[in-house]
């Protein structure tokens, strides 16, 4: 894996995440393209990453092994029809991230017989601690799976699912899923002010509390919710706080929040998709 070629068009928030990722497992910078049509983002992924860049995405394509699409859904189908020329290249694979963006679709505007693989990655590849769903079409390699799998591996985990409508979960669990993390953490910061925190104090407390219940729930064999039951003391505080928050519907809320994700996964492949 570490002498392929990595291809990037589209070098925003998620590229940035995965390629900080791959060069911190050791990935080396110079096997990296990345193609942007902001000019500006180019050139500072280029200074701080010491990547290459491309002037164009055909380019980008004509240098590499594998091409990761990482521009937004709605740009997928104007950037694979500029480029079909240019991706009909033997032994080329594309890996899309686009969220809703599906395989069907994808092939009818890259070409029936393309390597494709669909993968919902999240922003923690950026410290390695990434999490990713992948699924592949008929027309991928043994080592197209395997280089696809090693690339997402360098930077966290990545399953393979067997139904492509599992990624529309995946991206409501672990796609969308930091930005929960962090709606929670940013929450308790302002509840943690109104109680007298300092915004440093908070802040520290938070983040080290966040890390330290994922690590536990990572490292142990028990359940969420017999970690949760272990830290609430009978007639205690969390157990009032636990109370408030079901009160408020909490778990019920959190059902409805990932259906809605889910939902616009899937009419994300309705509105975007080929006809
Ligand atoms: N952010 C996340 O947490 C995750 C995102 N994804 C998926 O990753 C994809 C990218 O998301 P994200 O990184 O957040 O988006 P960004 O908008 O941050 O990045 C996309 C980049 O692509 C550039 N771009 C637009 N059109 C072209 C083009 N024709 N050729 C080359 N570059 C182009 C954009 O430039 P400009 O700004 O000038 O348009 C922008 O710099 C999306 O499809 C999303 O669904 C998947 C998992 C998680
Ligand atoms: O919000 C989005 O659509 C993208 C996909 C998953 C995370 N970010």
């Amino acid at each position: 894996m570490k002498t392929k070629k990595i291809g990037f068009i589209g070098g925003g928030n998620m590229a940035h995440s995965l390629i900080s990722g791959l060069i911190a497992s050791g990935h080396p910078a110079q096997q990296i393209w990345v193609a942007d049509s902001d000019q500006e983002k180019l050139s500072s992924l280029a200074s701080s990453m010491h990547v290459n860049t491309s002037a164009t995405n055909d380019d980008l394509i004509a240098q590499v092994e594998v091409v990761v699409l990482a521009v937004k859904p709605q740009s997928i189908a104007a950037v694979i029809r500029a480029s079909k020329a240019s991706f009909n290249k033997a032994n080329i694979l594309l890996v899309s991230i686009a969220a809703g963006i599906n395989q069907q679709s994808l092939s009818k505007w890259l070409g029936a017989d393309k390597a494709i693989v669909r993968c919902m990655p999240n922003t923690p590849a950026l410290v390695q601690t990434g999490a990713s769903g992948l699924h592949a079409n008929q027309n991928v390699t043994e080592e197209q799976h395997d280089l696809a799998e090693n690339i997402m591996r360098s930077v966290g985990i990545a399953v393979w699912v067997e139904n492509e409508f599992e990624l529309d979960a995946v991206t409501a669990v672990s796609g969308s899923g930091p930005a929960y993390f962090f709606l929670l953490m940013e929450a308790m910061e302002k509840a943690a002010l109104e109680l007298g925190l300092s915004q440093h104090t908070a802040q520290l407390l938070i983040e080290q509390t966040a890390l330290g219940a994922a690590r536990i729930a990572l490292e142990s064999s028990e359940s969420p919710g017999e970690l949760r039951k272990r830290v609430t003391s009978p007639g205690g505080t969390t157990e009032e706080a636990i109370k408030t928050f079901e009160q408020g519907g909490f778990t019920a809320l959190v059902k409805k929040a990932l259906q809605a994700a889910n939902d616009r996964s899937i009419s994300l492949s309705k509105e975007l998709g080929a006809e």
